[in-house]
């Protein structure tokens, strides 16, 4: 069987995700796309030459019986109404992060969900299949270096545009930390604050830039993660953990490394296509792959995108009033143990 995808939202990722189902992966094709600038949908069908329908808009799109499943790439504020029309059309979802720009928005997803009575939801949190990320949690899961007690990370981007805001560095960057972090250590976020070192120049004035965000977990541990948007050197992704008898580090990954000259050196990632290409094949193959083994995603759920935005809201009251904020989160229903 191949899942049948109809795409709402073809920019950037849509594109790439296009792409990657037409041209790269097994078992999925696109047969429908819409987006609200339908010449960009047009294209979208004439660049990768699918064999698709171009709908005016979400409904439309999902109500096609020859749609299995909807991409979600459309922009943050449009994701929860696409998601809960195609979970009300019994279609499956993968949605791209954020599920839905606030808690309850992701709730009203979760009931829903629960409501049809079986999983139909994936949430794009691509770093849970990164390789260097899974290297990480097996070891942590078989307690190679002892009991995790701190973690040290930082996401850097050589640059963002103008239309990108100081909540952003929670909502749209750091929420990657927030999912891959306590899925890594098996813990809960139980606080966070955060704090605005020197700002850069090279950052807009509206911006603050760089960002320190400190989580302390349920367990005791605490997470320092550092936002840093305009770092101009590259896509940089760091993150360390301290353990009782040891540290594990992320590897890095850049290209190949020259030695030349009398020097040596190799070349920087400088965006997150490249740098996640791997992860972001590996999420929607097993999207389709398990929609076909068992008939349910088993990727990351809606009740990760949750709590994803009852964390990253914290996130947000911590930047605006410089305290340490609690981070309260509704108990897991056994739908999505
Ligand atoms: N997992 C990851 O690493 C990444 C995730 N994203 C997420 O993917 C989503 C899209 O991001 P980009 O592709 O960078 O944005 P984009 O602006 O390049 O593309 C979004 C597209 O959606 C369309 N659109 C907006 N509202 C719509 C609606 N109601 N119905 C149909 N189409 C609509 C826009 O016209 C645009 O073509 C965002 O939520 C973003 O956070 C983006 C980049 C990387
Ligand atoms: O849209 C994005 C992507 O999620 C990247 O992974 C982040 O690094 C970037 O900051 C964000 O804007």
């Amino acid at each position: 069987m191949t899942v049948r995808f109809g795409v709402i939202g073809t920019g950037a990722i849509g594109r790439e995700h296009i792409n990657r189902i037409t041209n790269t992966l097994s078992g999925g094709r696109i047969v429908a796309v819409t987006d609200v600038n339908q010449k960009a949908a047009r294209e979208v069908v004439e660049t990768f030459g699918l064999d698709a329908v171009v709908y005016p808009d979400d409904t439309s799109l999902i109500a096609d019986t020859n749609v299995d499943a909807v991409l979600v790439t459309s922009w943050g504020p449009a994701h929860e109404g696409s998601v809960l029309k195609a979970i009300d059309a019994g279609k499956y979802v993968f949605c791209e992060k954020p599920l839905a720009t606030t808690e309850e928005g992701c709730m009203r997803i979760v009931e829903a969900e629960m409501k049809h009575g079986k999983r139909l939801v994936q949430v794009g949190f691509m770093r849970r299949y990164d390789s260097g990320y899974v290297q990480l949690k097996d070891a942590l899961d078989r307690n190679e270096a002892g009991e995790p007690l701190m973690i040290y990370c930082a996401h850097r981007n050589p640059d963002v545009d103008e239309k990108y805001t100081t909540d952003m560095a929670i909502t749209d960057t750091l929420v990657h930390e927030i999912d891959v972090l306590h899925w890594l250590v098996n813990d809960d976020y139980q606080s966070v604050q955060v704090i605005f070192p020197k700002r850069t120049k090279r950052a807009l004035d509206h911006l603050r830039d760089p960002q320190v965000i400190i989580f302390e977990t349920k367990t005791g541990m605490h997470i320092s993660v550092e936002v840093f948007v305009n770092c101009k050197f590259g896509y940089d992704i760091q993150c360390e953990v301290v353990c009782e008898e040891g540290t594990l580090k992320l590897p890095d990954v850049s290209g190949v490394v020259m030695k030349k000259e009398g020097r040596q050196g190799s070349t920087l990632l400088m965006d997150w296509k490249r740098r996640f290409i791997d992860a972001y094949d590996k999420e929607l193959q097993d999207f389709m792959d398990s929609i076909q083994a068992s008939g349910e995603p088993q990727g990351p759920t809606a009740w990760d995108g949750y709590i994803a935005a009852t964390t990253a809201d914290a996130c947000v009251r911590a930047q605006q009033s410089g305290q340490r904020e609690t981070i309260a989160s509704a108990d897991k229903p056994d739908f999505y143990a």
